[in-house]
């Protein structure tokens, strides 16, 4: 089987994929927008079956993610040592984290691949981002543990195309169970926040 974790390949192949990732994100983002007349949307969409028959050449079996303790890695190198999320896979919604004691923060702008209401931050997506930031946080301290739980109270829309401040902090740990909290703010105004229980499940070998 091939690799999957950037662990397990060359440090270029990395940089590549990573490369190729937000490259796929830009063509999304304009194929989603594209106001070309149809032949040439067509001959785009042509283009594009071109580079996924190059691609699919040689193929792992999942996407290449990061390893286990990547995040861990990240956190002991302080605030300023940031850890970016989906970096391999452009279909994640990806953030770039900053830990401090038991706590994250992110800073991300969301465009219109991610639309829900008009002008608006699709919930699901929001739902994502805080996933991943509580996830990846208890991640970063060492835990493997998995969400059992996602409270969201969506207080107000989260806009579209305008910077997003993302927080985080773990609550408490007791036993397996962590409970983590984090939420979303525009300009000040707290637009989504989340409660997360994470259950860990060191021994479980699936
Ligand atoms: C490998 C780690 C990589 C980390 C990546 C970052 C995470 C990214 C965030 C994610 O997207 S994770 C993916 C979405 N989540 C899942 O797929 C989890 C699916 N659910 C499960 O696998 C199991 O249901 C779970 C591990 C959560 C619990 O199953 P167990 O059989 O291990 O739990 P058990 O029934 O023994 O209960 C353990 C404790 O958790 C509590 N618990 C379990 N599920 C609960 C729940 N839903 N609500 C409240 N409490 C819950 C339960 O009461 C108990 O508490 P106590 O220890 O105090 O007795």
């Amino acid at each position: 089987m091939s690799a999957v974790t950037t662990s397990e390949v060359g440090h270029d192949q990395v940089a590549a994929a990573a490369e190729l990732t937000e490259a796929t994100r830009r063509l999304m983002l304009a194929a989603a927008t594209t106001d070309l007349d149809p032949d040439e949307v067509r001959a785009a969409g042509r283009a594009m079956d071109a580079l996924t028959r190059t691609l699919s050449a040689r193929s792992r079996p999942r996407a290449l993610r990061a390893p286990f303790d990547g995040p861990a890695d990240a956190r002991a190198g302080g605030p300023d040592s940031p850890w970016r999320s989906f970096a391999y896979n452009p279909q994640a919604f990806p953030l770039e984290m900053h830990f401090d004691g038991r706590s994250a923060r992110a800073r991300t702008t969301a465009n219109s691949l991610y639309e829900g209401p008009p002008g608006l931050v699709h919930g699901g997506f929001t739902a994502h981002l805080l996933d991943s930031l509580l996830g990846t946080l208890t991640q970063s301290l060492g835990l493997r543990a998995v969400t059992a739980t996602l409270d969201l109270r969506y207080l107000a829309p989260t806009p579209l195309d305008v910077p997003l401040d993302l927080h985080a902090r773990v609550v408490d740990t007791t036993g397996r169970r962590t409970r983590a909290e984090g939420w979303i703010e525009h300009d000040g105004v707290r637009t989504v926040e989340a409660h997360g229980l994470f259950i860990d499940i060191t021994g479980r070998t699936r």
